[in-house]
């Protein structure tokens, strides 16, 4: 048995780190979770910073209790728990890069660490997988449907209020395992489906306009060490994997969050898109029993040239993504989402 076990289609210089991994020069160490679904977009992540560095490329994997225990999410913090041990191995220094799925981020900011880069976005819906490939208009009266999701459910039952809609929780394989078994059909993120190679379990890829999807879904974030921002080799790995558009996306979602002071279970869908020189965002708070919903949007003039680099973060995502997220989240809470939605809370 080798020290370190070599993935085969990187040139040998992305590997998996089999334990404690000291710095050294010419080694970037790329903190993970160890799910499927984080190693495969960790991996990918680690392919284009050795593509962009010249560096060798390890990937530590992290454990989180949101990975060991079997608790609701909500008792443990909500999601955020599957970040704070990435952070916290990083700002230890025994990893140099963490790489987080996007939507799992809190909107509070942690002191020390930069969001370094948002690379291009994956399919940002929202997929059922259900059974004998039915749709959603397809499920028999009264189907079975899993999701964790309070946003999600509340989706699925404004459409199909005869939904029998059930608690999910668990990896990505260990939900698909229940369709067919106990369940009709579950809702996962596409992103995390196309990233692991389950793409066939898709049966329906819900429209971002009738259902959209959490702040940040399909995007990750790179983060690093505030100090480390700015130096090689991360600047020059840092501003190969940074999308621009997806970033500036992303921070309008999320700012849309922040400002309903909604934690990332709350009802509440966001898509962003940038079409020329114009970011769109809508936003949009469910009653968590489907029956009723708030939708606001706005737009703003956005590309690389205005008001770049005015946040202090690399890539110089703007102040516009932040304004048009708060913008539409106050027509909300003007229209009253504090009332039809718990929003508070993780
Ligand atoms: N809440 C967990 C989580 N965090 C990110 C993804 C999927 C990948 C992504 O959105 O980038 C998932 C699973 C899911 O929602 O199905």
């Amino acid at each position: 048995m080798t020290h370190h076990e070599r993935s085969a289609d990187t040139a040998g210089r992305v590997f998996r780190a089999t334990g404690p991994t000291p710095a050294r020069p010419g080694l970037i160490r790329i903190g993970t979770r160890g799910s499927a679904l984080a190693v495969a977009q960790t991996t990918t992540v680690g392919e284009a910073i050795a593509a962009a560095t010249g560096a060798e490329v390890a990937l530590v994997i992290v454990t989180t209790q949101g990975d060991t225990s079997r608790a609701p999410l909500s008792q443990l913090g909500g999601t955020g728990v599957f970040v704070s041990a990435l952070r916290d191995a990083l700002l230890a220094g025994e990893c140099d890069v963490a790489v987080h799925s996007l939507k799992d981020l809190p909107t509070t900011p942690c002191p020390g660490i930069a969001l370094g880069a948002v690379p291009v976005r994956a399919d940002a819906r929202d997929a059922l997988c259900a059974r004998d490939g039915l749709t959603l208009a397809e499920l028999p009266e009264g189907a079975r449907v899993g999701t964790g999701s309070p946003r999600r459910a509340a989706q699925l039952l404004a459409r199909r209020p005869d939904l029998d809609v059930q608690d999910l929780r668990g990896n990505v394989d260990t939900r698909l395992g229940r369709v067919g078994a106990d369940l009709d059909a579950v809702v996962l993120a596409a992103a995390g489906l196309d990233r692991i190679g389950r793409e066939h379990a898709i049966t329906e890829r819900f429209s971002l306009a009738d259902a959209p999807a959490a702040p940040g879904q399909g995007a990750l974030a790179i983060e690093v060490r505030e100090e480390d921002a700015a130096l090689p080799p991360y600047a020059e790995a840092l501003a190969a994997l940074d999308d621009p558009e997806a970033r500036a996306c992303a921070l309008a979602e999320r700012a849309l969050l922040a400002a309903l002071e909604a934690g990332c279970a709350a009802p509440v869908g966001a898509c962003a898109e940038v079409s020329g020189d114009v970011l769109r965002l809508r936003g949009a708070v469910y009653r968590l029993d489907g029956s009723g919903r708030l939708t606001a949007e706005g737009e703003t003039l956005w590309g690389p040239g205005s008001d770049a680099e005015t946040d202090g973060s690399a890539g110089g995502a703007g102040s516009e993504p932040l304004a048009l997220g708060r913008a539409v989240a106050a027509e909300l809470l003007e229209r009253g989402a504090a009332r039809l939605a718990p929003l508070g809370g993780a």
